[in-house]
């Protein structure tokens, strides 16, 4: 591998890149490039599109329109839209991993690490039992394999579980040897499928230091799909965000963390609300229903990968589940249309325009508007917040938010004011949520101990954005939201 990139910066170009399933476009008109030698994040709320565009990348699916140009290290150039995935990994040296871990868990770590590296043995073997059985190619093969197996166990810090079946590895562990897999395979771009899911800070911080190690002393590049942000903000040099198929930002951790599109886009829907948001949006005409098959001719291939696992892994999505995509759904989109109309106002009717809380939805406008809550707290009293996410609208994402903006408390939210529900709507680009899911009349319920049908499926761990702390229920008369 080479560790100092060529002069050719761009590796991979996807241009306008759609893919529907059925009436589902999971991807509309998608353009981005990756550069060598960096890490560049893709990201985006649940169902934004990511795991299709690498699966378009990797050959899983063959799009429905576009183009995906990958330029190699020697100069020469694949249309991997055409190739089938076994190809996309052994020429194009385009490697994987999963969203679930697909490793062999009965064989050792040593083993999982050979077997990535079966075709380069089988080609030094000549493909004969005289090959396997003795010849100097093989066995010279068969101890670089060795070498280069020990190197990455090293490098993913598990030399001293070598022996070991994989399935006995810690979670954290089993996503290091995934990437020490996949690296075996000698990549040029390594694809990763949300590789920091469910790891606690400490496997976190090591996963950080295995990437960081690769952009720095490989010649690989990195395409990452994460949720976690202290991932991705920390490493990548280059983030494209999507929501509903569509690019919305593309730049480095800055500008995207700073672009109301995005914040928007993040803030505004939870997964559980897709609906709520398309009822809001009321229009019937933009709704594209899935009616529940995918659409065969580009749906995923059947892999002859070796790395590729069950493949019915990959086609689960619409599985029992109605898929409805809107246009007006889009919070990044009702922002630009925001940003737009504002552009289009004259300096003198701006001011006027400006009276109405939905206008100041940027980033700087969302922190004025936060500083405008009236009755926030530096820290939750007695250390422990209030379960937020039991009010139907507050997901765990924005739970997060208005903890950071100094609000723990059901009797915080209960006591909210106009002024204060118009900063908290700006800050959480919500338009006219908080009054329409009555979040100030269900904050007053469970600010007494009481409970409401929607907090009650929350205690259950029936709503899958909300976290089941539940709380310990209140002596009579006790102010339960209190703590
Ligand atoms: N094989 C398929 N058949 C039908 N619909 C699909 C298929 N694969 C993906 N989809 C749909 O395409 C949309 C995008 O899904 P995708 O998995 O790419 O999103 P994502 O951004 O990776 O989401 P997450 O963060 O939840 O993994 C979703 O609406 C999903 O249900």
């Amino acid at each position: 591998m080479n560790a100092s990139p060529p002069m050719n910066k761009t590796l991979l170009q996807v241009e306008h890149l759609s893919m529907k399933f059925g009436g589902l476009v999971a991807i509309g008109d998608l353009s981005f490039e990756a550069r060598r030698g960096e890490i560049t994040a893709l990201i985006g709320p649940n169902g934004a599109g990511k795991t299709t565009v690498f699966n378009c990348i990797t050959g899983f699916y063959k799009p429905s329109e576009g183009m995906i140009r990958f330029t190699g290290e020697s100069g020469s150039e694949f249309l991997l839209e055409r190739m089938p995935d076994f190809q996309i990994t052994a020429k194009a040296k385009v490697a994987r991993t999963f969203q679930n871990i697909r490793l062999f868990s009965g064989m050792t770590l040593l083993e999982n690490l050979l077997v990535a590296q079966h075709n380069k043995l089988m080609k030094a073997s000549g493909y004969t039992i005289m090959g396997l059985v003795g010849l100097g190619g093989y066995r010279k093969a068969s101890a670089e394999s060795v070498e280069l197996a020990k190197h990455w166990l090293e490098k993913a810090d598990l030399m001293d579980r070598a022996d070991d079946p994989a399935g006995d590895l810690p979670y954290g562990a089993q996503r290091r040897l995934e990437i020490a897999r996949a690296m075996c395979t000698g990549p040029e771009l390594l694809c990763l499928d949300e590789p920091a899911a469910g790891l606690n800070p400490k496997e976190s911080l090591a996963l950080n230091e295995l990437l960081m190690d690769i952009k720095n002393n490989t010649g690989t590049s990195i395409l990452l799909i994460e949720h976690d942000m202290s991932v991705v903000m920390q490493i990548s040099d280059h983030i494209v965000v999507l929501e509903y198929g569509r690019k919305i930002s593309d730049g480095d951790p800055a500008h995207v963390r700073s672009d109301p599109r995005v914040i928007a886009a993040y803030l505004g829907v939870d997964d559980e609300e897709v609906e709520t948001v398309l009822t809001d949006v009321g229009d019937e005409n933009v709704l594209e229903r899935l009616d529940g098959h995918p659409d065969v001719a580009h749906g995923p291939s059947t892999s002859a990968s070796m790395l590729a696992g069950p493949i019915s892994d990959t086609i689960d999505h619409n599985d029992g589940e109605r898929v409805t995509v809107s246009k007006g759904a889009s919070k990044a989109a009702l922002v630009e249309a925001q940003i737009a109309s504002a552009a289009a106002r004259k300096p003198a009717t701006r001011k006027a325009a400006s009276t109405k809380p939905a206008a100041s939805k940027t980033a700087g406008g969302a922190a004025k508007a936060t500083a405008g809550i009236s009755n926030r707290l530096d820290a939750p009293r007695g250390g422990k917040a209030d379960n937020l996410t039991r009010i139907k609208g507050i997901g765990s994402v924005n739970e997060k938010k208005l903890n950071d903006h100094g609000i723990y408390h059901f009797d915080q939210i209960a006591a909210w004011k106009k002024a204060d529900v118009v900063a908290a709507e700006a800050y959480l680009a919500f338009d006219g949520r908080i009054a329409r899911e009555e979040w100030i009349s269900q904050a007053k319920l469970l600010a007494k101990g009481k409970e409401t049908e929607f907090s009650r499926r929350v205690d259950a761990g029936k709503v899958a954005t909300s976290h089941t702390s539940a709380p310990a229920k209140p002596a009579a008369g006790k102010r339960g939201g209190r703590k």
